[in-house]
């Protein structure tokens, strides 16, 4: 018999893109219970009154945000709240014994200093950012094994890491001509009103923003160093395309070796991600579409090389909520627990 008792969780930020999603898959999680809700401006509302549809599963309000409160109840916590706030919460429910997943940027840095120059502020908590794990769990399962603390990847960064991170690890490409085409639905910004996410301004529109300054490039760049062994830069350009979820990054590098092709690279990928159940590689010739990954946990990866160029060309599609952010944090609480790593999380998207 199975084990009866659920471990309840709670979800920090309930009310925005990341908390609904998260709220949505956790309700089917067979090892755990949703217990508490938090917020600031919804706080004192029901989760009825902002996802009617969602009402009749989810019967709890949404409560201010306390730790000591949430520490009483909760053993796992998910923070899915703006940068700059986790540091301050995390802390305190840690102390107390709670295993915390951050979807912000607060705890992906291994250096405060690169927060502090991308993020513009000072970081409160100075101390426990040293033990926290980066939740890329294709990359650093065992060590997400061993944690409390997990600062979640972001979006574009989960996309471009999956599609560089065998060719880096295993010295296939000059590491410093890598360069990230990535377009991103305007959920990616979040469910506060911003103008160019109206659907006046980002429909019929395709542009890029922040362009050689976007704040994901540090992170993405920590961790192509982690791989290849050394300090690595890479060119990393965003665009916000008109749909809601989804992104597919594009990257090309050149290859060390000129002999290789497609079908070499197709083979060392799917050994790469042998024992990683969410990556699918495509077949020879296929290349994946946003629409495949929306809905699910899957990263899906095409690769091709153009022997004019000596290019690897690598497209990785993702659904920026899930397995750009709710679905890779429960994936991340899954390995935390123990548990199998696929448990509660969606196989296939939406489409068709
Ligand atoms: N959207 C995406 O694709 C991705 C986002 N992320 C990151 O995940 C985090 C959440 O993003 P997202 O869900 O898009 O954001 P949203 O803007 O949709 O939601 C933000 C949430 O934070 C809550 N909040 C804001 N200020 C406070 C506060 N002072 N105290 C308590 N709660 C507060 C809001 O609550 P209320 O409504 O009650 O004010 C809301 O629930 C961000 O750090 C984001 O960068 C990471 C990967 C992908
Ligand atoms: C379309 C869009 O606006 N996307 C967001 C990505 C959000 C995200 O994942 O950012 P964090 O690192 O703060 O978690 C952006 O470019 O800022």
């Amino acid at each position: 018999m199975g084990n009866l008792r659920r471990v309840p969780v709670g979800i920090v930020g309930a009310s925005g893109y990341g908390g609904v999603q998260l709220v949505r898959l956790l309700m089917d999680h067979p090892e755990v219970e949703v217990v508490y809700l938090g917020g600031e401006s919804s706080a004192g509302k029901t989760f009825a009154d902002l996802y009617p549809h969602l009402g009749s599963v989810v019967q709890l309000n949404i409560e201010a945000v306390d730790p000591e409160l949430i520490a009483s109840r909760c053993e796992v916590v998910f923070l899915s709240l703006p940068n700059g706030l986790a540091c301050d919460i995390a802390p305190k429910l840690i102390e107390k014994g709670c295993k915390v997943l951050d979807l912000s940027a607060d705890y992906r840095f291994s250096e405060l200093k690169t927060y502090t120059t991308w993020y513009g502020t000072e970081r409160s908590d100075r101390t426990i950012a040293k033990t926290a794990v980066y939740g890329l769990p294709e990359l650093y399962r065992d060590r997400i094994a061993e944690t409390n603390l997990i600062g979640c990847p972001g979006c574009y960064p989960t996309a471009s890491l999956l599609a560089l991170a065998p060719l880096l690890k295993q010295g296939l490409i000059i590491p410093e001509t890598a360069i990230i085409d990535a377009k991103s639905g305007t959920s990616g910004g979040g469910r506060q009103g911003k103008i160019n996410l109206l659907l006046a301004e980002a429909d019929n529109s395709l542009a890029a923003y922040n362009v050689a300054r976007h704040r994901h490039t540090p992170e993405i760049e920590q961790i192509c160093s982690d791989l290849a062994g050394h300090e690595v830069t890479v060119q990393f350009t965003p665009h916000l395309i008109p749909m809601v979820r989804g992104i597919l990054a594009t990257v090309y590098a050149t290859l060390r070796d000129p002999g290789l092709v497609r079908d070499d690279l197709i083979t060392i990928y799917t050994a790469f991600y042998r024992n990683s159940p969410w990556v699918k590689i495509c077949n020879s010739g296929t290349y994946p579409q946003t629409k495949w990954a929306c809905g699910s946990n899957s990263c899906y990866i095409g690769i091709e090389v153009d022997p004019r160029t000596r290019r690897v060309i690598v497209m990785s599609a993702i659904d920026n909520l899930i397995k750009g952010q709710a679905g890779q944090a429960i994936q991340c609480m899954n390995i935390m627990m123990g548990w199998d790593e696929t448990l509660g999380l969606p196989k296939v998207g939406f489409y068709p």
